[in-house]
């Protein structure tokens, strides 16, 4: 999916109100039908109480009125604030005069009425046209309101956020428990810093133009399962292990030969022909045990790596799980860097040499993936003043590198050479948890070995481990899982996105 900005996402309006021939007003009945049918489903009138339905002078206001009448016809208790504005837009006006009478308005002037603890209260203020950051009466009121420990639901957006750039520190924002938008997903409800606004988030198809969105240039996508289809074709019958090509992965250190297992056990479920792993001496007996599906080729020193083994044999290389940060580690590093004609993924320590020996970055091969979290990031470019500037700084280093850079979080991020981001949308808090960073590598590189494009492997990979991850979490909880439990379930996982030919 495209993530639009505001300014697009107003054109797309445009665009379906010309293809349809309908008003905007009908497209805001849709909207706010769309939202009325979402809320009931899930709150009876008993449920819901007396809903509050503030309003502001724009068209989320407007998507308001509509909800509240809606929701007013099938029976629910309503009751709407209005927030006084010296102007408004012409379908707040036409939906104003088609609110029943019998639904009480209250003037927002002298403040937020009293609103009583989990009351149900529809935050319908402002939308995407915020222009600025809420001052005044309206930032009094949302105060007013986060205070009021009420059960918010934000429509589009909760109001005083930003759909795509960040505000003042200070602004006043609504906290909402869930957010309702439409049809495509926002910046704001990936990043982190937005989380206690933005709450639980869900869109409802409204019908805006295919057309106009398939052929608006979008600098960011929400990766779901439909943008997939076709990157993992069924395997043909006369396949055999040589087709899915043969992977490298350099990992391990005393005391973390954990991580090179992780590491291998995904990999091999991640469907690579063959797999040889570089451990040091330490690592042998551990390998073999673990993952007897695996060939170890042990380096001479015994605690780390110190010798980069022929590369010849390879179709991609992994390195960096639990490999330590010694000087004669570090030597491999440049001499794969150097050497390596197979496709690199870069992850862990790798990066951390990389980050304290930054004039190697510009030896990266083209394509190569790295997998930071956040603070292996920093180590590798700067602090982040917030979350929307480490997306700048993602997009700059994968442009300056011609590098892919999976950037590991909540919305895992991934920021491709020619500037574009992909937003995952699998996985769960549980996947926070020691080893899953391994598993993930060992997942990229078995893609890469079977020949998928950097951006195909990037992409698909994350999402399968991602996914992985939830279909664990529903044996195990979101506490109990592991990083082995997401290697289990990675043939789950791909065998939902395996695209099949019936004919
Ligand atoms: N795209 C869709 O899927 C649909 C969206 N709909 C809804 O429409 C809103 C966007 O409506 P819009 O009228 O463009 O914008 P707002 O309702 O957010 O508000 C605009 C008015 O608010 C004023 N404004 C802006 N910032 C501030 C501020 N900080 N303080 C006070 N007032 C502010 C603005 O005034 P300007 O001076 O900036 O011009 C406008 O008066 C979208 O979010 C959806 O909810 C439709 O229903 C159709 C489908
Ligand atoms: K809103």
């Amino acid at each position: 999916m495209k993530i639009l900005t505001a300014d697009q996402t107003h054109q797309a309006d445009q665009a379906t109100i010309r293809e349809e021939k309908i008003t905007s007003e009908v497209l805001m009945e849709r909207a706010a039908t769309a939202f009325t049918d979402w809320l009931t489903a899930r709150q009876s009138p008993a449920e819901a109480g007396e809903i509050m339905v503030l309003c502001g002078p724009g068209n989320n206001g407007g998507d308001g009125l509509v909800a509240a009448r809606r929701l007013h016809e099938r029976g629910y208790r309503v009751q709407v604030g209005l927030l006084p504005a010296s102007k408004h837009s012409d379908d707040f006006t036409i939906n104003r005069q088609r609110l029943p009478a019998a639904v009480p308005v209250t003037d927002l002037a002298a403040g937020l009425p009293s609103i009583q603890p989990n009351a149900l209260v529809l935050d319908a203020l402002f939308g995407t046209g915020l222009s600025r950051p809420l001052d005044g009466a309206a930032a009094a009121i949302v105060q007013q309101l986060n205070a009021a420990q009420a059960r918010v639901i934000a429509i589009d957006i909760p109001s005083g956020l930003l759909a795509d750039a960040p505000q003042p520190a200070d602004s006043a924002v609504v906290r909402a428990r869930h957010t309702v938008s439409f049809e495509l997903p926002k910046l704001a409800f990936l990043l982190p810093q937005n989380a206690e606004y933005v709450g639980h988030w869900h869109l409802l198809p409204i019908g805006l133009s295919r057309e106009f969105i398939e052929e608006t240039d979008a600098a960011m996508h929400f990766v779901d399962a439909t943008m997939l289809a076709g990157w993992l074709p069924e395997r043909p019958k006369f396949a055999h292990k040589g087709t899915y090509g043969h992977a490298l992965l350099l990992a391990g250190s005393h005391g973390k030969i954990g991580a090179a297992v992780l590491a291998t056990k995904a990999c091999l479920h991640s469907g690579a022909g063959l797999l040889t792993v570089r451990v040091p001496g330490i690592g042998y007996d551990i390998l073999q045990i673990s993952a007897p599906e695996a060939m170890t080729l042990t380096d001479p020193a015994t605690d780390f790596i110190t010798e980069l083994p022929d590369l010849k044999p390879y179709s991609a290389i992994g390195i960096g799980p639990g490999l330590g940060k010694e000087k004669s580690t570090k030597d491999v590093l440049v001499k794969l860097l150097r050497e390596a004609q197979a496709p690199l993924v870069i992850d862990a320590d790798a990066l951390n040499l990389l980050g304290e020996n930054r004039e190697l970055l510009a030896q990266l091969p083209a394509d190569s993936i790295l997998t930071p979290h956040p603070k292996e990031f920093e180590r590798l470019t700067q602090p982040a003043r917030d979350d929307y500037h480490r997306l700048e700084l993602l997009r700059t280093f994968c442009q300056q590198y011609r590098c892919y850079t999976v950037l590991k979080g909540a919305y895992t991020c991934l920021g491709a050479p020619e500037g574009t981001l992909y937003f995952n949308s699998t996985g769960n808090a549980g996947m926070a948890t020691g080893g899953s960073g391994d598993v993930l590598t060992g997942v990229i590189t078995a893609l890469r070995a079977q020949h998928l494009s950097p951006l195909h492997a990037a992409v698909l990979g994350v999402y399968a481990h991602g996914r992985a991850g939830d279909l664990a979490a529903q044996e195990t909880g979101e506490a109990g899982l592991l990083a082995g439990d997401i290697v289990r379930f990675l043939g789950p996982a791909f065998r939902e996105v395996t695209t099949r030919t019936e004919f």
